[in-house]
Formats: structure tokens, sequence, C-alpha cells
């Protein structure tokens, strides 16, 4: 049973009324028998009665242990919750469409079970951030540009996309976060990259109020080795920014393979090719391609972040996610941004913990825009999905 928010913001489900209480809805404080996009742990504390218990909508998990972090509302449940077959038919149904868990990593610690920040709504952090963080891009390929600018603009952050040598200081300096991509790679665009990426390395980089790199923040760099497996050029490029000290890898399994020297046939194009994700995230951590410094997103069914200890898996997303090219790139984007929201949180997130929090908001966009309009084709997923992301919001 769904209902509409009275504010008309967002609508929303409610499974099961067998609560007192009645609940509050969250934009007009009127009594109503729903929530509206909230975090759950907030709604949860606040509204229920100790007879009843919260689930999130989203990804089924009480309260608690919701990850999602942008959850459109809550199925209300007696306080002994039923068989989790019994929740509602729209919640059956999105548990029933949720990804199957793959087996090799079956038994490795997932998003929800982390600390007291696993409802940390990183989109929300972004938006919240005093100054717009501006993130420098540098070889994205033209297909995935635009929806790199959208999904930024969408969360609050400003995308540049400076490609000019003489250029890169003054970008750089206004930096708050660059991603190095191979998209669109080019012997020029290979220097370009370098040429940046040794300037953030090093301590003369210039601020704006003429202070050093060293002498104030240094500036993070996430690396998209976007088709690493597919040319010389590109895995040369890659492995120079690797020994650069990236703050995070984010890449599809096939690349990552190419990073770790455990592919040696050509990959074939940019996209994965059913390389098994947890064995290429273990292998990172092997190899230390995900160390203390650095850590590496594998993408795919389910997407594994890893960085000297710890390997976390993130479940949700749709499908569709990869029939949209440029998701991966724009992924890349959306953890530079956290990288910078959660420096600017009163507690910053371990890069870690900030990566698995945005690849799980991301997913959780992504399967909700789906299981809104389950007949999207890719351009109207594209689309929707930015809408959803700029609409997230915190009461
Ligand atoms: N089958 C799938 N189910 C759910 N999410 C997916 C699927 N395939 C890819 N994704 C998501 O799409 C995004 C891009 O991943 P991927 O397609 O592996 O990268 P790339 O586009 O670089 O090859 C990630 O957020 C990932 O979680
Ligand atoms: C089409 C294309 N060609 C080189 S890079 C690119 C887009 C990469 O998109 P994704 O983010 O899905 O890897």
């Amino acid at each position: 049973m769904s209902f509409v928010c009275p504010t008309g913001r967002r609508s929303v489900l409610i499974c099961h009324l067998g609560f007192s209480p009645p609940l509050l809805c969250c934009h007009s404080r009127r009594p109503f028998h729903s929530f509206c996009a909230a975090p759950i742990n907030k709604v949860s504390h606040r509204f229920l009665g100790s007879r009843s218990s919260a689930f999130c909508y989203s990804c089924g998990d009480p309260a608690s242990d919701c990850v999602c972090g942008v959850s459109v509302g809550v199925s209300v449940k007696p306080l002994v919750a039923p068989a989790r077959h019994d929740l509602g038919d729209r919640a059956a149904r999105v548990r029933a469409s949720r990804k199957p868990a793959d087996t090799s990593g079956r038994n490795m610690p997932d998003a929800s079970s982390s600390d007291g920040y696993r409802n940390q709504n990183i989109l929300h952090a972004i938006r919240s951030c005093r100054r717009k963080p501006l993130i420098q891009l540098y070889s994205f390929a033209s297909p995935s540009s635009s929806l790199i600018c959208a999904s930024l603009n969408a969360v609050g952050a400003s995308p540049l996309m400076s490609a000019c040598a003489e250029e890169i200081p003054s970008a750089l300096a206004v930096s708050s976060c660059v991603v190095f991509s191979t998209a669109q790679i080019t012997p020029l665009t290979s220097d370009l990259i370098l040429k940046a990426a040794s300037l953030l390395s090093s301590s003369s980089l210039r601020g704006t109020d003429g202070s050093t790199s060293s002498e104030r923040r240094t500036i993070p760099f996430v690396l998209d080795p976007v088709g690493a497996g597919l040319s010389a050029l590109r895995l040369e490029t890659c492995r120079k920014l690797v020994q650069l000290q990236p703050a995070i890898i984010k890449g599809n399994a096939a690349e990552i393979a190419a990073l770790c020297n455990t592919r040696t046939e050509q990959q074939r194009g940019i996209d994965g090719d059913g390389s098994d994700a947890y064995t290429t995230a273990q292998r990172a951590r092997d190899v230390g391609l995900a160390n203390e410094n650095c850590v590496v997103v594998v993408t795919g069914e389910v997407d594994y972040v890893v960085d000297h200890e710890n390997i976390s898996c993130v479940r949700g997303g749709h499908a569709m996610m990869s029939s949209v090219s440029g998701t991966g790139c724009m992924l890349a984007a959306l953890l530079a941004a956290a990288i910078v929201a959660s420096s600017n949180l009163p507690t910053p997130l371990s890069t870690h913990k900030t990566a698995e929090v945005l690849c799980t908001a991301v997913s959780a966009c992504a399967q909700e825009v789906m299981n809104d309009e389950p007949t999207l084709g890719p351009e109207g997923f594209r689309a929707k999905l930015i809408d959803k992301m700029y609409h997230v919001s915190f009461i």
C-alpha cells in the first residue's frame, strides 16, 4: 500500500499499519501513517512507539542496520518481526529483485555490518559542504562527461574539466579533489595527466592564497583506470599514477586485474569482462595495490571496497547501470566529492568507509529508480538517476 506525503514531496510506502501511535510525516510534522525520505535512524527513534520496529523499505533491513542512506520510507512492523517474506508486497518485490549474493564473497563483512556511520547520508554531506567541492576531472571520455557533470551538480559539487597543460597549476590550486581517468587517453593526455599528478604530489603547488600544498591541505586524487588492460599506453599511465598514491582506485574487475598483473590477455573494450570481482579485490590487497593509503573499489554486480586489511561489499544497484556508458566514471567523480565531504565532517570517515557509503548511496538510488519505474530504459534511467540523487535529502 503506498501513500503520498501530504506536502507532496515524496511518495512513500508503509507495508503494515499495525502500530500505535500514528507516525508523523517528516516534512509536515502532521500525524500521518508514513514517512518521507529521511534517514531511517532518525525517524525510528523519534516516531516509533515501543511496540513497533522499523524496516528499511529500500533494503529490507531493520532500521538500525540500514545502510542505504537514502531511505524513501520504512515499513513498520510489530516488535516481534514476522518472517521476512511477510513484509508488504512491494518490499517483498524489492527484495526479490535484489542481486544474488556472490558466493565467493558471501561471508565477508558487507556495508551493513559497520559502525555508527552506517546511516550517514554521504550525498547529503556533499551538499552540506560550506564550499562546493570542486572536482577537477582529467581525460574523461565525452560520452561520460555529461553524466559526470550532471551527477556532481546534482549532489552539490562542481565539475571542472580543464584540459590545458598551461592551466594545470591554476586548475589544481582551486580543486578540492582530482580524478584522473584513462578513458580518452592519447600520448598527449597521458603527459597531461602525469604532469598534473606529479604536481599534486609535489610541494610546489601554489594555492590561490600563495601557499604551497605542503602548507595547506593535500589534494587527494581518485584514479579511474578505464580500459587499463586494453593497451600498453593505458596500463603504463595507470601504473605511474598508482606510484603517486591515489586515495582511491575505482575500476571494474578487468581493469583492477590488469593493474594487479593477473590478466595477461587484452581487455575487450572498456567494460568488465565477468572477472570475479571478489577474487580481484583479494588480489588487489595481496599485491599491495590496496594499501594503508589507497582504497580500491572493484565494481560490478556487487561492488567490493578493499584496503590493506578490510574487504567489504556493497550489494544493491541495478543491472541497468551496466547498460549506461559512464556510470563507472560517474562513480569515480562522486567518490572524489565524497572524499571532500567526508573530510569536512566533524568526525571524518576513513577513506574505506567513505567509499563504502558512497557506493551504497549510489546503488540505493539506482535501485529506487528502477523500483519506482520498472519499465524505464537506459535513457530514462540515466535522467531519473540524476533526479533521484538531486532529491536525496535529510529532514
Ligand atoms: N549487474 C549490475 N547490478 C547492479 N549494479 C551494477 C551492475 N553492473 C554494474 N553496476 C554498477 O554500475 C556502476 C558501474 O560499474 P561497472 O559497470 O562495473 O563499471 P564500468 O562502467 O567502469 O565498467 C557501479 O556503481 C556498479 O555497482
Ligand atoms: C564509451 C567509452 N569509450 C572509452 S571510455 C568510455 C566511457 C566509459 O564509461 P564507463 O564509466 O561506463 O566505464
